[in-house]
């Protein structure tokens, strides 16, 4: 397995890239996704959640109340590490079945792994490649209030709680730089795929 750790800032073209490269043939895991998925009704992390934040954290329906639960995690660090010591741990372990898996299935598979905190969460895992999105924090805000309808003061306050550019840069092989069309940022896609051993060529 060719393991690509992929990262970047909010609005910064994660997916855009992880969908390229999932087109040449890679398999895509969504951290994102996976950490909601360990939280979903039935599963051990939510009962963690609901004895250490309380019935106020979950929904009517039994569900987590994401809202509720980030109000106080997100004002509280202590809050947070408990939290992160609950959903991580759940989440790393379904990270690792999946790697088995694509592994299992295919030995030359080439797995792109979408994780928006990749340098605030300090992973234990080998990546082959560490890609960076790096799009100008303007370029960002601008993206998430005309495309996702994102007031200003909150897409800038969401870039403020991340890791900084040169954080992201530190632990970069490769950095994508997508500030400027869409096809410039898909022809770089392309040109790092060509170096990844086990992707399609280029269609
Ligand atoms: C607190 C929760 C329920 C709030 O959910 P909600 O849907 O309202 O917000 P969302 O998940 O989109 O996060 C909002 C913003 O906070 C940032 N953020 C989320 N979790 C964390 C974290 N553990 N540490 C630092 N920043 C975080 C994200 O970058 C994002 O920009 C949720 O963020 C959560 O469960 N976080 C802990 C698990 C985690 O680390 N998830 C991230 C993927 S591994
Ligand atoms: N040059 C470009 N490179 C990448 N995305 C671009 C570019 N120009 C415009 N966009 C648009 O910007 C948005 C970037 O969003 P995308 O979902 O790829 O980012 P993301 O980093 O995955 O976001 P999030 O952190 O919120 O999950 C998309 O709507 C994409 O079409």
């Amino acid at each position: 397995m060719y393991l690509i750790g992929l990262t970047g800032g909010i609005a910064s073209g994660k997916s855009t890239i992880a969908k390229r490269l999932k087109k040449r043939g890679a398999v895509h895991l969504d951290a994102d996704r996976l950490a909601r998925e360990v939280v979903e009704p039935g599963e051990p992390a939510l009962e963690r959640i609901r004895a250490r934040f309380g019935d106020a954290v979950i929904a009517e329906d039994g569900s987590l109340n994401r809202p509720a639960l980030g109000a106080i995690v997100f004002t509280d660090p202590a809050a947070l590490a408990d939290l992160n010591g609950i959903v991580h741990p759940a989440v790393q372990a379904r990270t690792r079945a999946l790697f088995a898996a694509a592994e299992a299935e295919n030995p030359n598979a080439v797995v792109v792994y979408d994780v928006p905190l990749l340098v605030e969460a300090k992973l234990p895992y080998e990546f082959d490649a560490v890609v960076v999105a790096e799009a100008p924090a303007e370029v960002r805000i601008e993206r998430m209030v005309r495309l996702r309808q994102m007031e200003r003061a909150e897409a800038e306050r969401r870039i403020g709680a991340q890791a900084t550019d040169a954080e992201r840069r530190a632990v970069a092989t490769h950095l994508i730089d997508t500030g400027g069309t869409l096809l410039d940022t898909l022809a770089t896609v392309d040109a790092f795929a060509d170096t990844v051993p086990g992707l399609d060529t280029r269609a």
